[in-house]
């Protein structure tokens, strides 16, 4: 491979607004890419890959560059000259690459990797809080699972065309993708593709969707003509796939706190052809009250530490704190105390998290059915799924019924 000066310039740029200005990468990325139209497709590719890259091993790297906080423009640089003698990429003679020492980077490399906190480059916080609540091995396991690239999956929109016509209309434009036993609605590519691009994805044929996130609406239980709330909507990729499966009959109604979630979710369902959402910001008790006892479902898709999803957000390896995961400890509490009133006797309440933390996943839930109000509800499954076991992002659902 060979580097192109405006194109590294660019990485450099967008890593320095990452870890010193806190930007957050994906976003950081998306104006990177809109930078030159001239860029092609591979272009483009190795701009968003390899900042991702970096923020994910930023840890390894930075300890292998022996370069500290808050980084000059110059240690920016020798990181990025570590990841390239990684990789084995030549390094062309530019001055900012004068003297590195290859060797010694392979060096450490090799020394450093031998401990999990820099082999799998995260904060000694992270790795101690993964030891304490999944073991030692699971968690070693879980972190690799989750340092490697995600997978693109689509989720197929049921209520517009099917798994097999999408396959076939994906294949005329050279994107190949395979199903996958046990996410019905799920095609996984076969190779990396830009696949908001197309035309197909304009016309609401598919949502870019992770096959975990995928099991959540089917685990819901949810049948056309019910009414399904949706607590904690956010910009809408489950309530989405309730719509589908719900082919438009019923009501489903969207909440969140943030209003400009919700705009999103607005331009997703209208994509979608999604026509049964009804939608509620979450401004005062009143709106939860007034659906006490009236839901036959209720998703709770709570807000969480994300420690399931590294793989789609490892900048938040570095902007994570453990201050904030007690606090989200406390809204998930809150939220299933709240939320689950809205369900009628008979009825049923899924929470599910994107984290792999039993704190945030079964404790939460053994704890509310203690509660008053948790007293009222019988557990009927729940499944625990592990990046290193299914492949896709770490995540928690629970099935619960309203039995009183
Ligand atoms: C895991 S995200 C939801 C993702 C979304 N369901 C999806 O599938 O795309 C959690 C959401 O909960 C929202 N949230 C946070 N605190 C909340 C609260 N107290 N009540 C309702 N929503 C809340 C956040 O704004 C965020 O959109």
């Amino acid at each position: 491979m060979r580097l192109h000066r405006n194109l590294v310039f660019t990485v450099i740029d967008s890593l320095l607004a990452i870890f010193n200005e806190g930007e957050y990468a994906d976003k950081v990325v998306a104006r990177a890419l809109k930078k030159d139209k001239r860029w092609g497709s591979s272009d483009r590719k190795f701009v968003a890959e390899t900042i991702y890259e970096v923020v994910r091993w930023k840890r390894l790297y930075t300890e292998i560059a022996e370069v500290k906080e808050p980084f000059t423009r110059d240690d920016i640089w020798r990181i990025f000259a570590v990841w390239a003698v990684l990789r084995g990429i030549t390094l062309p003679d530019w001055k900012y690459f004068e003297n590195t020492p290859a060797r010694k980077i392979k060096g450490r490399f090799d020394e450093l990797s031998k401990t999990r906190k820099y082999r799998e480059s995260i904060p000694d916080w992270m790795d101690e809080l993964g030891v304490k609540e999944l073991g030692e091995e699971l968690w070693t396991k879980e972190l690799a699972a989750q340092n490697q690239q995600a997978k693109v999956v689509l989720r197929v929109n049921t209520l517009k065309t099917t798994k097999e016509k999408l396959r076939a209309q994906l294949m005329d434009l050279e994107i190949e993708t395979e199903f996958h036993d046990g996410y019905d609605d799920a095609l996984i590519l076969k190779e990396r593709a830009n696949v908001f691009m197309t035309d197909l994805f304009k016309e609401g044929l598919f949502e870019v969707q992770d096959g975990s996130s995928q099991l959540v609406a089917p685990f819901l239980d949810v049948k056309p003509g019910m009414r399904v709330v949706d607590a904690c909507a956010g910009a809408g990729g489950k309530t989405l796939h309730i719509a589908s499966i719900m082919e438009n009959k019923g009501q489903i109604i969207a909440m969140d706190l943030y209003e400009s979630k919700q705009k999103q979710l607005k331009l997703r369902a209208r994509r979608n052809g999604a026509f049964n959402i009804e939608y509620r910001i979450i401004d005062s008790t009143k709106v939860i009250k007034k659906l006490h006892d009236k839901a036959d479902r209720v998703l709770i898709d709570a807000p969480c530490s994300g420690l399931g999803v590294l793989k789609r957000n490892p900048d938040s390896k570095w902007k994570l704190q453990p201050e904030f995961i007690d606090q989200i400890k406390q809204t998930q509490r809150e939220v299933l105390q709240d939320y689950s009133k809205m369900v009628k006797v008979g009825g049923k309440l899924v929470y599910a998290t994107c984290s792999v933390l039993p704190s945030e996943n079964q404790e939460q839930v053994n704890h509310f059915l203690t509660t008053e109000t948790g007293k009222n509800f019988q557990l009927i499954k729940d499944h625990k799924v592990l990046a290193s076991e299914s492949g896709f992002d770490g995540f928690y659902m629970a099935l619960m019924e309203r039995i009183k």
